[in-house]
């Protein structure tokens, strides 16, 4: 059996008495690209929250692998190898691509190792990889600030697999990109399928069916249903679910 990169076991907390994630469960294993779906205020964006780490959880336990890392800092989940993506990219906008992939492959990260001219053997792989993965070869010498809505996009995930990241965390990775560029964010996930973990938070279900290895539904904070994209549609409980939020589409 493949290895579980995430293990999420009975995890939960509440607001104000509200149980925003209650008793959530879920394994995704190494290599997989788990999309999680479930209407509005299901509790997806609080459950990643309590994943990466930005909310603390009340109940429950995270494994990245074979690591706790449940309630750790922020900054120590990272570390640890797990990355959220967030709308809102931190490239370096007055540096080139090269630069900026440069930057995040280098292990010592701080003054010093950003100083560094040249990269170790290893590092170079690392760049070699990511640029391939993220299909960047063409725009190298471009200026971050420069590139398209998706094109920064693409650039950001290429950043967080140059710093190491095993699983990474999108929620809604296609927003505000055009039909052309969401294609092209399906092509650049699968091409991660295999070497990293993703979840996903994604509503747009052509998308979806494009990325997805299995799907797992949230509703009213608990665990919902688990399968493939054709057994989730099929899902009569997950349809109720959906009921009054348009239907899944
Ligand atoms: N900090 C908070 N304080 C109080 N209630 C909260 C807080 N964060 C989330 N909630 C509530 O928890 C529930 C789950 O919200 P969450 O944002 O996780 O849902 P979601 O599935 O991500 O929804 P959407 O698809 O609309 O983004 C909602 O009822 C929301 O109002």
């Amino acid at each position: 059996m493949t290895e579980a990169a995430l293990t999420i076991d009975g995890l939960g907390v509440s607001f104000a008495g509200f149980k925003a994630v209650d008793t959530f469960s879920m394994v995704v294993p190494q290599g997989d690209v788990r999309v999680l779906l479930g209407a509005n205020g299901a509790g997806k964006t609080t459950l990643m929250d309590l994943i990466c780490g930005k909310t603390r959880a009340s109940e429950g336990k995270v494994f990245l692998f074979d690591q706790d890392i449940t309630n750790l800092q922020e900054y120590r989940i990272a570390r640890a190898g797990l990355a959220r993506k967030f709308q809102i990219p931190s490239v370096f906008r007055e540096l080139t691509v090269r630069e900026n992939l440069t930057i995040a492959c280098t292990a010592m990260h701080g003054v010093m190792g950003n100083m560094r001219l040249t990269s170790t053997a290893q590092e170079q792989d690392r760049f070699d990889q990511v640029v391939e993965t993220v299909g960047v070869g063409a725009s190298l010498d471009r200026i971050a600030g420069a590139l398209s809505h998706g094109e920064t996009q693409w650039l950001e995930l290429g950043l967080l697999m140059g710093q190491g990241a095993r699983v990474i965390l999108l929620d809604e990775p296609t927003a505000g990109m055009t039909h052309a560029e969401t294609m092209k964010t399906a092509a650049l996930i699968r091409r991660m399928q295999g070497t990293h973990t993703l979840l996903v938070v994604e509503h747009d279900m052509a998308f979806v069916r494009e990325i997805a290895t299995r799907i797992t539904v949230m509703h009213l904070g608990r665990f919902l249903a688990e399968g493939t994209v054709a057994q989730i549609e099929q899902n009569q409980q997950v349809r109720d679910a959906y009921l009054g939020n348009g239907g899944i589409r």
